[in-house]
């Protein structure tokens, strides 16, 4: 037996017998170091939370695989602590556009360099480089604990504790008890099978290749994603660094040499050397766990959910996941918070994951719709359906929609900032420029559009929650605007900035507090955040 410096580690043939001096439950274990499950042991550890981490590899999985971001979850990376680390790593791009089969442009959906969240809307990186820096932030948390090249075999629950975890390393079987379990396990997640999980189909399912390169030649690309709807060899291709190339082409009989599927892109007069830095071959699927909660047990990631790759959203859906998902829990576990906060992980983000799931199918059909009559047709519908301005601009504004109504987000009028996410613009605070989120700490807040006022700073108070004017933050007017444009005196903003809440223009208070408040009251005070604006606006702005 070895017990490892926390003393947590336990082995014990037969029934397992839980000595409580070698036994502290480690307070949450997170299955799988993939970006996913180290995105949220940092985002626990910001909060306080300590974390166990299991992993089958010693070492980060070195080939590339997810290479897009947009700009909601690099919001999130600024949440965990790496964003000015994954900017070092991260290329801007212009967008995603519609090809025909001869390349010629159907549609164009332009990404701006500045979205609303305060970064680029799209980005594109090596999923390696991603999860090399994770790993370094992760070794610079001591409320994180790496524990590499080991295999879980059991998570369930258990009487000495609310989850035990079984894995097995070169020692021999070891047993964990958490007071959360976080499956970050990916497709062929342990855990959902554990908690009895069952894929619920969205229909679709194709075999791809997908190639990516390195080189120096003159590929003939724009700095964004092309996806070729062609029936007949639909494709995608994509710059993903400096001298790195991403396609993807559907699978045909027959294995075509890389150089012949990628020839249309290089000049013909092209015959130096290019790098196949890894060519594999996928399944692409759509589907949805139909639960994502078994108790303290959570499913997070591919475990939770696989979307085909065409809109570039596989990763961003796991990494909301994590967003969503920790700070419910750390609230709990630290603050002695409503266990029915966590109810709403599943029901926030089941939605919306299957939206976006969705999305990826449609562009899925878009580019492959088969050869029949009816795919013809939809083809000519799609081509004419891209020439109409106004149509293409609303498709390509935001794939991320508004969270679903439910106990922390208050059931939408139309154009109401419930359930949208707060615009992250720069702020100014004791002469100090900062993006708004770190500003603001990792609390709710209540923000205004003027001075708060009586019955508002008393509601606010009673909450224990700031009530920050945006006139007082000095931003370049974004706030002001947004709050104007969604005829709202006031808005909740929850930790991850979504909106719960609104004050409608003229009106004194929130439309229905009692819906909310309950699930913000805590039994034990909260961990202090760094930098918040508790510490940091003059009195009058806050409580
Ligand atoms: O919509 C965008 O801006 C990017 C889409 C994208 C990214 C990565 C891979 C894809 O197939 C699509």
């Amino acid at each position: 037996m070895t017990a490892d410096q926390a003393g947590r580690r336990d082995t014990a043939p037969g029934p397992v017998q839980r000595n409580p001096a070698q036994t502290a439950p480690a307070p949450v274990v997170v299955i799988g170091a993939g970006p996913v499950g180290v995105t949220a042991a940092l985002l626990l550890a910001r909060r306080g939370v300590r974390t166990v981490i299991l992993e089958r590899h010693q070492d980060v999985y070195p080939l590339p695989r997810a290479v897009a971001t947009d700009d909601e979850v690099r919001r999130i990376l600024q949440a965990a602590g790496v964003g000015e680390e994954f900017a070092a790593i991260a290329r801007p791009a212009n967008g995603l556009r519609l090809l025909d089969a001869r390349h010629r442009v159907m549609a164009e959906f332009r990404r701006s360099e500045h979205g609303r969240h305060g970064y680029p809307q799209t980005s594109m990186f090596d999923q390696p480089d991603l999860e090399r820096l994770l790993r370094d932030a992760l070794a610079r948390r001591p409320e994180c604990e790496l524990r590499g090249g080991v295999e879980v075999t059991g998570v369930g629950p258990d009487p000495a504790g609310p989850v035990r975890v079984t894995y097995r390393d070169a020692d021999g079987e070891h047993h964990l008890w958490a007071e959360a379990v976080l499956g970050c396990d990916g497709a062929g997640s342990l855990t959902r099978d554990a908690i009895g999980a069952a894929w619920e189909d969205l229909c679709f399912e194709e075999r791809w290749t997908v190639i990516d390169v390195r080189t120096q030649a003159d590929v003939r690309c724009w700095e964004g994603v092309d996806q070729v709807c062609d029936p007949h060899r639909p494709a995608t291709f994509m710059r993903v660094g400096e001298d790195r190339y991403r396609w993807e082409f559907r699978l045909q009989e027959g294995r075509q040499p890389v150089r012949e599927l990628i020839a249309p892109w290089l000049s013909p007069s092209y015959d130096g050397a290019f790098d196949v830095v890894r060519e594999t071959q996928y399944t692409f699927r759509a589907r949805v766990a139909d639960r994502w909660r078994s108790g303290r047990v959570f499913l997070l990631g591919d475990a939770a959910h696989l979307t085909p790759p065409f809109v570039g959203q596989g990763l961003c859906s796991g990494l909301r996941d994590a967003y969503n998902l920790t700070w419910k829990l750390a609230r709990v576990l630290q603050q002695g918070g409503d266990e029915r906060l966590l109810d709403t992980y599943e029901s926030e983000r089941k939605p919306h994951a299957r939206h976006v799931i969705r999305l990826a199918v449609a562009m899925g059909w878009a580019m492959t719709g088969g050869q029949d009559g009816a795919a013809a047709l939809r083809r000519r519908i799609l081509a004419a359906a891209c020439r109409i301005p106004g149509l293409t601009a609303a498709a390509g504004r935001d794939l991320s929609p508004p969270l679903t109504a439910g106990p922390l987000v208050r059931r939408r009028r139309r154009r109401s900032l419930v359930g949208t996410h707060c615009p992250q613009p720069w702020v100014a605070l004791d002469g100090r420029r900062s993006r708004l989120d770190d500003m603001l700490g990792d609390g709710f807040t209540v923000l205004t559009a003027a001075e708060p006022w009586p019955s508002l700073r008393a509601l606010a108070h009673g909450l224990g929650v700031p009530a920050i004017p945006v006139t007082g933050l000095r931003d370049d007017g974004t706030l002001t605007a947004w709050l104007r444009a969604g005829r709202a005196d006031a808005v909740l903003l929850r930790p991850d900035r979504v909106v719960t809440d609104v004050v409608p223009a003229g009106a004194h208070d929130f439309t229905d507090t009692a819906a909310w408040a309950s699930l913000l009251h805590t039994t034990r005070s909260p961990h202090p955040s760094p930098r918040t604006v508790e510490n940091s606006l003059p009195r009058s702005a806050t409580r």
